[in-house]
């Protein structure tokens, strides 16, 4: 069976959703998750874009040797310059070059014409390639460019070295028909074309990133271009674990494999979930909360029957496991090591240490410690920003009485290592705990979003708070778990505040390295 490439965009478009944040050691996080899953090339980030992008896709260059690791970069030379330092360690380098060829973006984004633009074109990609030994080119807007066009310059960008040609779907308005029509047209009118790998990139605007892609890889697709969740820029991109369980379940219909590990895929959802703050809704295909559950009698009863009467896809080949109850108070080091390794973590003796104290406490508190909850500590340790100076908290208290104004004292270390406290009311407890943490901390802060969501079922469930917030005019996000909701929050809180201190530090210690 035909084989197609899988590239994962979800560290670069899937960063590009409003509001997510992601640090270095979260980004490093996901690319090794990425690459337990089998993506075939990531995209790490856009490395001209910012010194945190950079610094983000020199880790994952250097840490990742599984897969390719790729960075965007617009079609000029100091983009390429750049991306090429920070990619030149990975183990199998290569550059994504984008520009647009629809007349919408030639003529008023770019203000070029179209004679230009291959000529642009051209020059960068065989600029790339004197560095890269793969070069992806993109036409952005690719669905919205006339065809002839679009021939005329993907047959120009093959002589000039690039390795890979991208058709994207820049805004989501194409249809399956027409996206499908666009593959078959490009493969049969570009006459180098089988000297390349074609790509897919879909945006979900119109509901359909999924359905074009499929389409795409039906008319010539070598490469599906996604992000796991779907998330990205606007309505998203396509989701590579829907597009990866159609092609395993439908194999009747599209004859086609890939490289993915369909167990690593809940995984990996809940990671980028988690670590981006963006929640899979319930009834998402695939990897929803409810995408298993059986509500209705009928239902029900036809499962209790024969599974297949209502279920196409078994919990199991995505990862999920139907019991997943864990160890208990008694459980010893080694069993704590032997699980987490079961699970993918592989943690220096420091942060072992630190796992198993967090467990044996959370074991104190909860009567059942799951898979999930193991999941939230170790990624809670694992992206922990430490040797860095940063707030950190003493202890906090709150009255709260449904006659009285809610009070909260809390103490905290600053990052100078002065220990200060102070008590503030609120209309909540959460807002209590709030004001009197942005009385304590000297930045100035603005709270634009709160979420508050349980890891697993159960009323001893850990709680977990996303917040985003303005520090110093900064956008961040910050998470923190807990088994108390106001515990939660308060770790939320210090998280996203101790980000900018973390961002700062790295920004020193790349400064020091060059001079
Ligand atoms: C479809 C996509 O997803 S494209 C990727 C989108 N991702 C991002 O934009 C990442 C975040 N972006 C950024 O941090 C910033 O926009 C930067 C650092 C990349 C650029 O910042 P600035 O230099 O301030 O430029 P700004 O963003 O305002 O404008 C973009 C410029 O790039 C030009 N440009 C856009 N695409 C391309 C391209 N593919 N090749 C060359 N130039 C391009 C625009 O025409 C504009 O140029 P102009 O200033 O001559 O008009
Ligand atoms: C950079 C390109 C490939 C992109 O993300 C798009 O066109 O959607
Ligand atoms: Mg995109």
């Amino acid at each position: 069976m035909p084989q197609i490439n899988i590239f994962d965009t979800t560290l670069r478009d899937g960063e590009q959703s409003p509001g997510v944040n992601l640090n270095q050691l979260e980004k490093l996080e996901i690319a090794k998750q990425l690459e337990r899953f089998g993506v075939d090339i990531m995209e790490a980030g856009f490395p001209a874009s910012s010194q945190g992008d950079f610094e983000g896709v020199r880790n994952i260059a250097r840490t990742i040797k599984n897969a390719s690791v790729t960075g965007l970069a617009r079609a000029t030379t100091s983009d390429i310059d750049i991306a090429w330092d920070a990619l030149k360690d990975a183990a199998e380098p290569r550059l994504h070059i984008f520009l647009a060829t629809s007349p919408i973006h030639m003529t008023y984004k770019l203000k070029k014409t179209p004679e230009e633009i291959v000529q642009i074109a051209v020059n960068m990609v065989r600029y790339a390639r004197d560095k890269f030994p793969h070069v992806e080119w993109s036409a952005e807007d690719a669905s919205r460019s006339d065809k002839d066009f679009l021939v005329k310059i993907i047959e120009k960008v093959i002589d000039a070295g690039a390795t890979v040609i991208n058709l994207p779907d820049t805004v989501g308005y194409t249809t399956p028909e027409e996206y499908g029509a666009l593959f078959r047209y490009v493969r049969e009118n570009v006459r180098n074309i089988d000297q390349v790998a074609l790509s897919a990139h879909c945006h979900d605007d119109l509901g359909m990133a999924v359905a074009n892609s499929i389409a795409a890889i039906q008319n010539g697709a070598t490469q599906i271009e996604g992000t796991i969740n779907g998330i990205g820029e606007r309505a998203g991109n396509a989701s590579l674990e829907e597009v990866a369980v159609a092609l395993n379940i439908r194999h009747d219909k599209y004859p086609f494999t890939t490289n993915l590990v369909l167990k690593e895929i809940k995984r990996t959802s809940d990671l980028v979930s988690k670590l981006t703050g963006m929640a899979v809704p319930a009834n998402k295909a695939v990897v929803g909360r409810n995408a298993f559950a059986h509500e209705s009698g009928i239902h029900q009863d036809g499962v209790l029957k024969n599974a297949s009467t209502y279920e196409i896809i078994t919990p199991e080949l995505v990862g999920i496991q139907s019991n997943n109850l864990v160890l208990g108070k008694h459980s010893g080091r080694h069993a704590f090591k032997d699980k987490i390794e079961q699970l993918g973590y592989h943690l220096s003796d420091e942060k072992l240490i630190e796992a198993f104290k967090a467990f044996k406490l959370l074991t104190d508190r909860k009567k059942e410690v799951t898979d999930d909850d193991l999941f939230t500590i170790l990624t809670d340790i694992q992206t922990d920003m430490t040797n860095v100076k940063k707030y950190e908290l003493i202890a906090f208290q709150v009255h709260y009485g449904s006659s009285n104004l809610p009070t909260a004292t809390v103490a905290l270390t600053t990052p100078e290592g002065q220990r200060t406290e102070t008590a503030c009311t609120g209309q909540g407890s959460v807002e209590a705990l709030y004001n009197t943490l942005e009385a304590l901390v000297e930045e100035k802060i603005h709270l634009t979003d709160f979420h508050l969501s349980s890891v697993g079922r159960g009323r001893d469930a850990l709680a977990q708070v996303h917040v985003k917030m303005t520090v110093n005019g900064q956008e961040v996000s910050g998470r923190g778990s807990a088994q108390d909701v106001l515990e939660a929050s308060v770790k939320a809180f210090l998280n996203g505040v101790n980000r900018v201190f973390y961002k700062h530090h790295n920004v020193q210690k790349v400064e020091s390295a060059q001079l």
